[in-house]
């Protein structure tokens, strides 16, 4: 390495994932200088290995797959999916893995790009070791933001580590469709790769130690396990997984009653966790506790709780996105990062003193309340608030009506069109703190319930919020009648 480059901001930003763009983008409208330090690529995960190129691989096959379910539509289309111009679609969406657009979008935001790996040596000191091959000290006058993202959980399963498993990077950038793959893990990861490479021709297998999409409504994902069972992927359920070898280019996978499923790609999404390892956080007083990961606490300015002080004030260590580990969606993160941009510029300024106001811009209150998910399988499951049963354990007088969405908006949408729909009510208050839909096009129906929650609309108020004719919406009408309106 060469001579140490000593720079100052007074912001450095670590990790340029859509977080960290979007935390420095707010310090420099605010009026502040930063640094953000990557060591892959400018733009993260979300747009390289996740969000974008998953989704880029499964809507071809919902596209076709609707058109197949309209009568009138259904005879035109006669042909099967082709994963060449499949694959295509998502190389043009990843940009083909360069993050050339997303350098100059930093550049003309004024924020500046330092290509490494950082390691936070002390409070408000990071130090990069460059790509350039120089080593950079940086300082920052205000804060040092944690916008790391997250690492997959792999399982301890007997060989599995020695094997040479996919995680979600290797399917999201997967150049071939595998004759046989095997997916470890029924989350959204899980449920939302099978059903693309299903599409794609592959013979798919889910193996779940419980059911599918455990954290979503059971009726939901009973929704989900028939449209991937539909597309001919095998479900097994309740299912352990004893070991795992790779022999002739083939992996065999063998399951808690011994039975052996054998695939040409084996896919684990068992989970993720907050990226925090060797990033120095020790050097500050952030330490795991033994023989566990680290994980962040946060006030709701995005101000990591025990962060060792320089002296000045205890207030310069920040996480955001996933690193923080509330949510693990781009946009709760880059919500997220809207707050604590503008805090930091906002205690730079001494216009904040303490912890911000709930519900104001400084405040990320909305991860408490109204966290909205939308699971993009087909059908599609879209979440946002609290279920009953969380609501129930928060202290909430709660009610929930629950209904199949049969509406004219959805005999329309497809033939024989399946879909379930839930409100989760505080009869106290009188307010939705809770919403699930569940069907082919629902996804687009979640961000009225945001507003509903978020908003605190009384119920007898969102009744005069008619939905248009003949639209899936019309469902919120139905759910109101339902519960007594
Ligand atoms: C397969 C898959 C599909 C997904 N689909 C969706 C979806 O449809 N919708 C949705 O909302 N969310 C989705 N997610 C979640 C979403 O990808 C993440 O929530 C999002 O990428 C988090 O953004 P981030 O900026 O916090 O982290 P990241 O995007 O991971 O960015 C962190 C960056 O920090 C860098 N970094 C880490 N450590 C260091 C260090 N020490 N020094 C320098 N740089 C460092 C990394 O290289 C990385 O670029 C999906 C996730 C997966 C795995
Ligand atoms: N559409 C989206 O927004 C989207 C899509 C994909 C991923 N993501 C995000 O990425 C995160 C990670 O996705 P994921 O699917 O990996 O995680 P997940 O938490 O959704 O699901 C993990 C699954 O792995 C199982 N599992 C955990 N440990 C296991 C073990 N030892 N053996 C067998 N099974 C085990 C769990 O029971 C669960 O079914 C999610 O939390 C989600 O927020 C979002």
């Amino acid at each position: 390495m060469a001579d140490n480059n000593v720079r100052e901001f007074d912001v450095i930003v670590i990790g340029a994932g859509a977080v960290g763009e979007n935390v420095a983008d707010r310090v420099v409208r605010g009026g502040l200088t930063a640094a953000i330090v990557e060591a892959e690529l400018v733009g993260g995960e979300c747009s390289y290995w996740a969000c974008i190129p998953s989704k880029a691989l499964l809507r071809p096959g919902t596209a076709l797959h609707t058109a197949q379910s309209v009568p009138g539509a259904a005879d035109s289309v006669t042909k099967v999916l082709d994963p060449v111009p499949v694959f295509k679609n998502r190389d043009y969406f990843t940009n083909k893995w360069q993050d050339d657009s997303a350098v100059e979008w930093l550049d003309s935001a004024g924020i500046e790009l330092v290509r490494g790996r950082a390691h936070i040596t002390g409070p408000r000191e990071v130090h990069v070791d460059g790509k350039d091959g120089t080593s950079y000290s940086l300082k920052a006058h205000h804060a040092v933001v944690v916008a790391t993202g997250s690492t997959p959980v792999i399982p301890p399963i007997e060989g599995l580590r020695s094997v040479p498993y996919w995680t979600t990077r290797g399917a999201t950038s997967a150049k071939h469709v595998p004759g046989r793959l095997v997916v470890l893990g029924g989350g959204v990861a899980g449920v939302e790769i099978a059903q693309a490479f299903a599409r794609l021709g592959s013979k798919v297998t889910i193996i779940a130690r419980g059911r599918l999409l455990s954290s979503f409504h059971e009726e939901a994902a009973s929704l989900v396990a028939a449209g991937l069972r539909a597309d001919g992927i095998h479900l097994r359920l309740g299912t352990d997984v004893a070991s795992v070898e790779h022999k002739d280019r083939s992996f065999n996978v063998t399951l808690g009653d011994g039975t052996v499923v054998s695939c040409d790609e084996l896919l684990v999404t068992t989970g993720r966790r907050p990226s925090l390892d060797n990033l120095g956080l020790e050097n500050v007083g952030l330490d795991a506790e033994d023989g566990k990961h680290l994980r962040l606490t946060t006030d709701p300015s995005g101000l990591v709780e025990g962060a060792a002080s320089d002296g000045t004030s205890g207030l310069w260590l920040y996480a955001s996105g996933d690193a923080a580990g509330a949510a693990f969606l781009t946009h709760q993160g880059k919500y997220e990062a809207r707050a604590t941009g503008d805090a930091i510029v906002a205690r730079a300024k001494g216009t904040l003193h303490g912890t911000p106001k709930p519900w104001s811009s400084l405040a990320k209150t909305a991860d408490e309340y109204a966290i909205p998910s939308v699971v993009f399988t087909d059908p599609e499951v879209a979440s946002v608030g609290w279920s009953f049963k969380q609501a129930v354990e928060k202290g909430i007088n709660a009610s929930s009506v629950e209904l199949p969405i049969n509406v004219s908006g959805s005999q329309l949408h497809s033939e024989n069109y399946r879909g379930w729909a839930q409100l989760v009510v505080d009869e106290d208050r009188k307010v939705v703190v809770g919403a699930t839909f569940a069907g082919p096009g629902v996804s687009e129906l979640l961000h009225g319930a945001t507003i509903a929650i978020v908003g605190q609309v009384p119920l007898d108020r969102l009744w005069h919020a008619v939905p248009s004719f003949p639209t899936i919406s019309e469902v919120w009408l139905r759910l109101l009648e339902k519960y007594g309106l």
